[in-house]
């Protein structure tokens, strides 16, 4: 398995003003697998991809275990913690911005990101990569977009972006959190697309959060439902959402606004009758 969990738990504060984040979350991903993370606003989605990375709150406990690998994340020293950030993980976030410099191209963040995974590759060679991968992640003109300045490029471009740089760094596992919920729905779909083949073809495992469980549907092949700090339901994605058992997940899918359902829906008069 690449990355396992294990009763993590997450408490802040103290005594009687203690508050429990995360209870007894326990999940596996192997190589070129997604679990979708699934639940409403605060139910710990986040918290849990934090638990993961270790960037806790300050001032709080955790406990059980994050196994990536042979490695238990948990007991990792700072350096060894720098090294796991930096070289495995890829974190893509709802706004790509924060993954790229502005004052820096396209192009250096790409080819920074191959000859960091590959120190001996010369600039010229990385610089082909930067032009495939580009290619790959579905940009039409990626000579452009290389010499582009992230405040160029519009949202869907740099969510590629970002992707292609994960793939260009040989990160092994992918930590989404709602990358697509900023985009128009086309661009979500195609971007849900990239993802899946990036995964599929360089063996990521991924962790997918959102609280759209058709998105969830459509990027994952295993989900979790969590709700207030616990994973209440798991399974494959289309039983979970196909036949939900516990009631929490129940409510969700019957609120999920069906495409059917809102397309067929008669259209109000304009004195509201
Ligand atoms: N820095 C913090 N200190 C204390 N509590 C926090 C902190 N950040 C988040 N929380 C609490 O942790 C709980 C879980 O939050 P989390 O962000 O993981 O939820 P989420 O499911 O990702 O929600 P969303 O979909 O809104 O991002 C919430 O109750 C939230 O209020």
């Amino acid at each position: 398995m690449m990355l396992t969990l294990e009763k993590v738990g997450l408490a802040i504060g103290s005594g009687p003003d203690t508050r429990t984040l995360l209870e007894d979350i326990s999940l596996q991903v192997g190589p070129g697998e997604s679990l979708g993370l699934v639940g409403e606003s605060g139910s710990g989605k986040s918290m849990t991809l934090r638990s993961i990375l270790r960037t806790l709150p300050d001032g709080s406990t955790s406990s059980g275990t994050v196994r990536y690998r042979d490695k238990d994340i948990t007991t990792l020293s700072r350096e060894e913690l720098r090294r796991f950030r930096a070289a495995e993980v890829s974190m893509i976030s709802q706004n790509p911005l924060a993954a790229l410099n502005p004052v820096l191209r396209v192009e250096r963040f790409l080819i920074e990101g191959i000859q960091a995974a590959k120190p001996r590759t010369s600039a010229a060679e990385a610089r082909k990569t930067a032009l495939a991968l580009l290619a790959d992640v579905g940009i039409h003109d990626p000579e452009r977009c290389l010499r582009s300045y992230p405040h160029q490029l519009s949202g869907g471009m740099l969510q590629r972006v970002v992707i292609a740089g994960s793939v260009a760094r040989g990160s092994s596992l992918l930590l989404a959190d709602e990358p697509t919920t900023a985009l128009d729905v086309t661009t979500q779909s195609d971007v849900v697309a990239i993802l899946n083949e990036a995964r599929t073809d360089a063996g990521m495992a991924m962790i997918f959060v959102t609280h759209d469980l058709d998105l969830a549907a459509a990027a994952c092949q295993r989900i979790a439902v969590m709700q207030k700090g616990r994973i209440v339901e798991a399974g494959p994605a289309q039983s979970v959402l196909g036949s939900p058992q516990h009631e929490y997940t129940q409510m969700l899918v019957a609120s999920k606004p069906s495409l059917t359902r809102r397309a067929s829906a008669p259209v109000p008069s304009e004195d509201g009758k």
